[in-house]
């Protein structure tokens, strides 16, 4: 398991991670969602002993990274693609971090397979695309077959044929029973990536649950309406007692009501224009930015699978 016990850490008077308490378990892909600056790449970073703690613990296995005899064959990570020598062939660099960690050099080449860059693996990976870095990033990371995986952003800069790629790997290596903590600010990619979701927003922590529950809790009981008054129609609901949030997105105005009925909102909204009324359905992506723009502590609000 993949543990952070009231991990803080504080860069002269800022607080970039909070007083973090997660748990991260094997078998699920959980995603680490945060608006930029909330400190995921920072809590990594101490989870891979790359940063010291200012209080608080990040355990992998109930013990600090830095403790681990043979790291990568327990956490295999992946940071900004990883660092490659760019004259170093893939496959030169993947033999040369195979045997300083005492992993049989035979693995490169089934690796080399498995990410798909056989065909690559005597090319210079100076001369790689940030697709064909990502891959040898996740094959670093996959070479010692550990336990856990955590992944800063991987899908960062891949075209969608890579994104489903990283995708399946993922989802794999969750059904083999692994660890795997990946970070992303994309909503929308979270949503089909990952089983359980922690969010965090200016280091603390906002939500730990499944995306399932996530989206449910965010979105239960709203009403959405959309109206040619709609400013009117908000002042005007708000009077009889309900809650109003304007949501402006680039597709569309619309508000997303609370403490009325639906038959109470049609009635108010008669007078308005109505264009549009029913329950609504949130996309991850609104319920994130609504979370985030509040606020609001959610953690321990839904309980986890
Ligand atoms: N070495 C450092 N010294 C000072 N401030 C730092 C340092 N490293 C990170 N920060 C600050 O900590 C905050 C959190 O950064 P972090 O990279 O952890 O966020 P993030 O959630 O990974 O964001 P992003 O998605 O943009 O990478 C930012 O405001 C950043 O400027």
């Amino acid at each position: 398991m993949i543990e952070t016990r009231n991990l803080t850490k504080r860069y002269g008077s800022k607080t970039v991670v909070d007083n973090l308490s997660v748990q991260i378990q094997p078998g699920v892909v959980t995603g680490f969602l945060g608006p930029n600056g909330a400190g995921k790449s920072t809590t990594m970073r101490m989870l891979l002993g790359l940063e010291r703690p200012t209080s608080g613990t990040a355990l992998i296995d109930g013990v600090p990274y830095r403790t681990l005899k043979r790291p990568l064959t327990t956490v295999g990570a992946l940071l900004d693609a990883g660092w490659v020598h760019p004259k170093r062939s893939a496959r030169d660099h993947l033999r040369w971090v195979a045997a300083s960690n005492r992993i049989d050099t035979a693995r490169v080449d089934e690796i080399l397979e498995i990410v798909g860059l056989r065909e690559a693996a005597r090319r210079k990976a100076g001369e790689f695309s940030l697709g064909m870095r990502q891959r040898l990033g996740l094959a670093t990371a996959m070479l010692g077959d550990p336990q856990h995986y955590i992944l800063d952003e991987p899908v960062n800069g891949l075209d969608p044929e890579g994104i489903h790629w990283i995708r399946q790997v993922m989802r794999r290596l969750a059904d083999q029973g692994k660890t795997v903590l990946v970070s992303s600010h994309l909503l929308s990619e979270m949503s089909q990536t990952a089983d359980n979701l922690i969010v965090i927003a200016q280091g603390r922590l906002l939500a730990d649950t499944t995306v399932e529950a996530f989206v449910a809790a965010q979105g239960a009981g709203k009403i959405r309406v959309r109206a040619r008054r709609l400013d009117e129609l908000a002042a005007a609901l708000r009077h009889r007692g309900a809650e109003v949030i304007v949501r402006d997105s680039a597709q569309d105005r619309c508000l997303a009501v609370t403490g009325l009925s639906i038959e109470e909102v049609a009635d108010v909204a008669g007078d308005y224009g109505v264009l549009e009324l029913g329950q609504e359905r949130v996309s991850l992506e609104d319920a994130f930015i609504e979370m985030t723009r509040d606020g609001v502590e959610y953690a321990g609000s839904v309980g986890r699978k």
